[in-house]
């Protein structure tokens, strides 16, 4: 056996007596449980060099207080307890202790119409703190949907009536004749663009739950347009009338999330952004809105 005391470097004086803001590891794998699923994850975590002489905080004593997720399902009361080993294990080094964690949720969605499903992975972020003895918790979620431009679909529906006007012109209007019309590509001669779109929600949240499977709900229900999984003829023609009955600009879809958010109690604040990778246009419409609850 070998006597020697192992070196230990983080003990030493730092040459530069400087307090830092954040150290800690980026990208740690780990498993989490969320809704009674195990999810693959990845974790950044840190805590505040509030101590400027000191060369280096312990990362092993971060990287083993993340044990706890792996074993608990995810609440903000666990977020808490990891973050306050954080600072336990580094007392008179810090103050303010950090953890973001990244994963993707998979729910299994219905179909429309037909009795199928498939899954969806929603890109997640879960980033908690104690600062100041304060702790926070947030959530970062993407939604994503299908936006359909209502100005396009009034353009479009303006080149249908012309069509409509030149090819019945001087022509006693027959119910029949109408029908085979409407059926006919001259009856659809021009489509309204539409394109997948991104809802990225991040929220500040209060009180006990962590409730991503509901807020992602409330998101596409606001929205109406949901990106679909296993798809039948019978649910695309569904998600086509889903589409004209909810056409929307990007300010519409932002202006939709932000009164489905606000109805939630668990949530204190947000900052939403809608992104429409337009068809039309090779760039993008994008709006954002931020709301704080009034506690007055
Ligand atoms: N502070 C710090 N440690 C690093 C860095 N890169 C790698 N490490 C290593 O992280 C390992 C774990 O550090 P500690 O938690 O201090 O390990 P330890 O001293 O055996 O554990 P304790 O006795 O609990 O302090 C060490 O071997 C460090 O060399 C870095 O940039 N900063």
């Amino acid at each position: 056996m070998n006597a020697l005391t192992l070196p230990d470097i983080a003990a030493q004086a730092s040459r530069q007596a400087l307090p830092l803001d954040w150290v800690g590891m980026c990208g740690i794998a780990l498993p989490i449980q969320i809704d009674g699923q195990r999810l693959a994850a990845t974790a950044d975590a840190g805590v505040s060099l509030d101590d400027g002489t000191a060369r280096g905080i312990h990362m092993s004593r971060l990287y083993l207080a993340l044990e706890m997720l792996d074993q608990h399902p995810l609440t903000p009361a666990l977020l808490r307890n990891v973050l306050q080993r954080f600072l336990d294990t580094h007392e008179g080094l810090s103050k303010n202790a950090y953890l973001r964690i990244n994963t993707q949720l998979l729910l299994k969605r219905p179909a429309l119409v037909s009795p199928l499903a498939g899954w969806k992975s929603y890109p997640v972020s879960i980033e908690a703190r104690l600062e100041n003895q304060m702790f926070h918790v947030e959530l970062k979620i993407d939604v994503t949907y299908s936006s359909t431009c209502p100005c396009s679909a009034a353009l479009a529906r303006q080149l249908i009536q012309q069509q409509f006007v030149d090819d019945f012109a001087n022509t006693p209007l027959q119910h029949e004749a109408l029908l085979t019309w409407l059926g006919s590509a001259n009856g659809i001669v021009a489509t309204p663009h539409s394109q997948r779109s991104s809802a990225q929600l991040h929220v500040q949240l209060q009180g006990t739950d962590l409730p991503i499977i509901d807020l992602i709900n409330a998101a596409e229900a606001a929205l109406g347009t949901a990106v679909q999984t296993a798809v039948k003829r019978a649910d695309e023609q569904a998600f086509a009338l889903a589409n004209g009955q909810n056409l929307m600009f990007c300010e519409d879809a932002a202006r939709r999330l932000n009164l489905a958010l606000k109805r939630s109690d668990a949530i204190k604040a947000f900052h939403l952004k809608v992104i429409h990778a337009e068809s039309l246009h090779a760039h993008d419409a994008v709006a954002e809105s931020r709301w704080t609850r009034d506690f007055a």
